[in-house]
């Protein structure tokens, strides 16, 4: 198990290169199950969680070739349907094979799905949704076991809350049903936008991705197309939130501002310049304290999930106090005791955390809990004094692409180190 070493205290200053979405290139790489022909994605970064999926994808029958970030993947038939404990349970995005599997074979085998630890994560949504296009699902032993009788037919699906899974995953099922799906209350993040232009782009009639009603007009078939991954949204503002902490200007190519949504007012209240130019998102903070800046994470447009921990190392150096409220997930505040020991002054009350900013932070010994709480670390880190080390670094290779790189081309003192443990 690697860790990481990081001697804080170096302003960033460059270029940095945001990698295609984790989150998204997984849900178009699923996508590849629902076309006989060739599918291939360009901008896929190399993690670990891609390389999970490849190895699920290869077991379910897809031939996959990676050459650099563009990967090909054709599944010219399904040769199993059964997606195993082994594979799903360390990846939530997997379980979305589900439905591609059931829309092309009329039966499925999938475990319940792992993913970061930080709530309960229920299927319901899932599953609600495709009983409702017609499949018929029991629980076994773990798995979800869905069988289509008749065939998948378009439904009008509301959903009760928005979820991004939920929302993918009945996009998929519902561009090979018969007739239309509406869905409403979808999810309008980046990352639907994306797999609904890869979908279309292999034939799928879709209308209102990125906006609350999707509708889907389902298809007797799809074909093989090309499609681009998205920038990495969460990436991208995470850097942004290391210059936050750190100081300095990168240049975040292939970022644009958009894609922060309303995190982008966000942290310039907090003491950061956001401009876009050509090739990507500038991020500044020069000799101005760090506003302290209240948050609550919502889904797209709204402050998201992903970058709530980072956000919170940035809020410890700041001027005042803020308070950050995590509303998505239950238990995602696990960086919390790991912050406190480089010195944060925080204090969690049910969803909220009341953050008292510190001057300084002093390097010391810290532990990953998720991927994203790892970020976080490292936000605080670049800015500690001192040395940070922080262990059980694979939560963070699940979802950024050599980070290690990226920061020292910017200035930073990181070098990951081999664990004896
Ligand atoms: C691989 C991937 O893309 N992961 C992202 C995706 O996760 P994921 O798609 O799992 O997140 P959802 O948007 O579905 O979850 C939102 C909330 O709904 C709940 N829920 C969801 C589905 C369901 O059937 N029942 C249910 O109760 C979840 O427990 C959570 O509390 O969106 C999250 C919210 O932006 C991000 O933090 C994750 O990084
Ligand atoms: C929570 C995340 O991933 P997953 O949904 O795969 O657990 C994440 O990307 O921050």
């Amino acid at each position: 198990m690697d860790k990481l070493a990081i001697i804080g205290g170096r302003e960033l200053y460059g270029e940095l290169a945001i990698s295609g979405a984790k989150n998204s290139a997984l849900k178009v790489m699923v996508a590849a199950l629902l076309t006989a022909d060739t599918l291939t994605l360009e901008n896929v970064p190399d993690l670990a969680d891609v390389r999970q999926l490849i190895q699920l994808l290869t077991h379910l029958g897809v031939e996959v070739e990676r050459e650099g970030s563009t990967l090909s993947l054709t599944t010219g038939d399904i040769s199993s349907t059964e997606a195993p404990y082994d594979i799903v349970r360390k990846m939530r995005a997997s379980f979305n094979v589900l439905g591609p599997i059931l829309a092309r074979e009329g039966k499925a085998r999938v475990s319940l799905p792992g993913g970061c630890a930080i709530g309960a994560r229920p299927v319901d949504l899932h599953l609600k949704a495709l009983e409702a296009m017609g499949a018929q699902i029991e629980l076994d032993e773990g798995y979800v076991i869905a069988t289509t009788p008749n065939g998948l037919r378009g439904a009008e699906i509301t959903f009760p809350f928005v979820s991004v899974g939920a929302t993918e995953h009945s996009m998929m099922a519902a561009a090979l049903a018969v007739g239309e799906t509406v869905l409403m209350n979808a999810a309008k993040e980046p990352e639907i936008i994306d797999l609904a232009d890869c979908l279309i782009a292999m034939g799928a009639r879709i209308e209102g991705a990125g906006t609350e009603t999707i509708r889907i007009k389902g298809v007797a078939s799809l074909h093989g197309a090309t499609h681009q991954v998205v920038a990495d949204r969460i990436e991208m503002g995470s850097y942004a939130m290391a210059v936050g902490a750190a100081g300095g200007e990168l240049l975040l190519k292939n970022g644009r501002r958009a894609l922060l949504g309303e995190a982008d007012v966000i942290l310039e209240q907090a003491g950061l310049t956001l401009s876009d130019e050509e090739g990507g998102l500038r991020v500044t903070k020069w000799g101005r304290p760090t506003v302290g800046t209240n948050v609550e994470t919502a889904p797209f447009p709204g402050f998201p999930t992903d970058l709530q921990a980072q956000y919170m190392a940035l809020m410890s150096l700041a001027d005042g106090t803020s308070v950050i409220c995590e509303k998505i997930f239950e238990n995602r505040f696990m960086h919390v005791p790991e912050l406190m020991r480089l010195g944060a002054d925080i204090h969690i009350d049910g969803q909220c955390a009341t953050v008292k900013g510190k001057k300084v932070l002093k390097g010391a010994p810290v532990m990953a809990t998720d991927l994203r709480a790892s970020m976080s670390l490292i936000v605080a880190g670049l800015a500690a004094e001192g040395q940070t080390m922080v262990s059980r670094l694979y939560h963070l290779d699940r979802g950024f692409e050599r980070l290690d790189e990226k920061l020292q081309s910017v200035g930073a003192l990181v070098e990951r180190v081999k664990d004896e443990d």
